[in-house]
């Protein structure tokens, strides 16, 4: 069943629907990027703009790019207020489904005149969710209204409606259709901001890899315009860096997602694992385990960066995450260096350690152990296998235009200390204040960080 609508849907994230999607990403983008600049453009007293909140800010962004995509018109949420509850009540139904997986027993109680799982657990959501379930149904309405209209665009739901498991030629129902564009915003909106705030939320803390990123950027595109796919943006393997950091420490869907065992169990690091059993990894607690990640709570892009004599890069097969080539046999583009002198790329590439797993990438091959058997990545935010996230291409791209284009335009520092943990508070795991803080909620539920802005020094007049 998941094999036939996963072999339809990935059909919607295809190199060819991801190209020409990226014109409405970069339309979202830009908008996000003028709201910011918007604020830059009104200098306090001390010449930075009023403080942002980002994790409202990416949210919204996130949102406006996954409705736009899926229904074909954004719900708007960056440049008009009257949607921007839809981000709570996003939030609040990933909890739930989350709480429906820990928890079956307690939902599968048919509700009755004393007893009702939402109304005793989420008694202030559920006429949130109503809201939600309302304008998805109005926003769906209005794509197959104007699906003919739409027919030369080329999106996920074009896609979708159009697409025939190749392998019974078969096609999503209506119903279907209309199920995975409610999966599609509830996984795509909420994920993808979280780990653009937390790169955010580093980059403000961290003033050296901040620099180093905008030397990147800054260096590599004459113009902002200049900022989409291609070998350009590939080459930035310092932006890729950050972002996969920013997803180690604070990994948009952080906890164990569980998978049953099938008949026959199952041997996990020579064990055996009986059938009908969960298995899960959590990514909070793999991506701090310091045998793979030495200074787990340390932001260390360079720890992602691939180093010209590792074994991957003598890897010809391997591909960049927009499906390019990797950096040594693309066309040289940037003749400006943009590595500071004290802080040299091969000083930022420290040896892998063999146990660390492979540099993360989406066509890498999974390294070979002597015994030839494949070993699995430790750094997995996307999972792995047959129900890893379908999306990952178009949340890197999205991930990488925005960071690229926010940081090209706009100097950012620290407004306070919203999103940081708090020593001395007394919860564990809550009490590291270099640590961006995120609740586990199937996706991650988060705050801030909250930023200020101005534009950057060499360019003074933008809109
Ligand atoms: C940084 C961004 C993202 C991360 C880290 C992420 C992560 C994940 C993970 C871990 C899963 C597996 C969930 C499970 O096992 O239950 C998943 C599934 C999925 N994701 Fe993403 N995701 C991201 C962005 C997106 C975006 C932008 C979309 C857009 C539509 C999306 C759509 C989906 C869908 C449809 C599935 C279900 C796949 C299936 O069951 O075959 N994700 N994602």
């Amino acid at each position: 069943m998941h094999g036939r609508k996963r072999r339809i849907v990935s059909q919607g994230f295809s190199t060819s629907t991801i190209k020409s999607s990226e014109p409405i990403v970069i339309q979202h983008v830009q908008n996000f990027c003028s709201a910011l600049i918007k604020a830059a453009n009104k200098p306090q007293a001390d010449n930075w703009s009023l403080p942002q909140n980002m994790a409202a800010w990416t949210n919204y962004l996130t949102l406006d790019v996954i409705s736009d995509l899926t229904y074909g018109q954004p719900f708007n949420l960056i440049t008009d207020t009257k949607l921007r509850w839809l981000v709570n009540a996003i939030v609040q139904g990933n909890r739930r489904i989350y709480m429906r997986f820990a928890f079956p027993s307690l939902f599968n109680v048919k509700p009755s005149a004393w007893y009702s799982p939402d109304k005793w657990l989420f008694p202030d959501m559920a006429d949130e969710r109503q809201r939600f379930l309302e304008v998805s149904t109005n926003f769906s309405e209005a794509r197959m209204a104007s699906e003919e209209k739409m027919k030369g665009r080329n999106d996920i739901m074009s896609a979708l409606l159009d697409a025939r498991d190749p392998k019974t030629g078969t096609k999503l129902s209506e119903a279907e259709v209309w199920g995975e564009a409610h999966l599609m915003i509830a996984a795509g909106g909420d994920t993808t901001s979280t780990a653009l705030a937390a790169v955010l939320f580093y980059l403000s803390r961290h003033d050296e890899a901040h620099k180093i990123l905008n030397n990147e950027i800054r260096s590599t595109f004459p113009t902002i315009d200049d900022i989409r796919q291609g070998y350009r943006l590939s080459s930035c393997h310092y932006l890729r860096a950050c972002l996969e950091e920013a997803m180690r420490l604070a990994p948009p869907a952080p906890g164990a997602l569980w998978r049953e065992v099938c008949t026959g169990g199952a041997i996990v690091d020579g064990e055996h694992i009986t059938a009908g059993l969960d298995v899960g990894v959590c990514q909070y607690a793999i991506c701090r385990n310091p045998n793979l990640f030495p200074e787990p709570y340390s932001f260390k892009p360079e720890r992602h960066l691939r180093r010209e004599d590792s074994p991957y890069s003598a890897d010809t097969t391997a591909v960049d995450y927009f499906g390019f080539p990797p950096r040594s046999m693309q066309p040289q583009v940037s003749s400006s260096p943009f590595w500071p002198s004290q802080l040299s790329p091969s000083h930022l590439s420290p040896p892998i350690p063999a146990h660390a797993g492979p540099t993360p990438g989406i066509s890498t091959p999974l390294p070979r152990t002597p015994g030839g058997t494949e070993k699995p990545p430790a750094f997995a935010p996307f999972l792995i296998g047959p129900r890893s996230c379908v999306a990952k291409p178009l949340a890197y791209l999205e991930m990488s235009l925005a960071i690229a284009r926010l940081v090209w335009s706009l100097d950012f520092i620290a407004a306070d200390s919203t999103g940081e943990g708090k020593p001395g508070c007394g919860i564990l795991g809550r009490e590291r204040k270099e640590e961006f803080q995120i609740v586990d909620m199937f996706s991650s539920s988060k705050d801030g960080p909250v930023l200020k802005f101005k534009l950057r020094e060499d360019h003074c007049s933008q809109d």
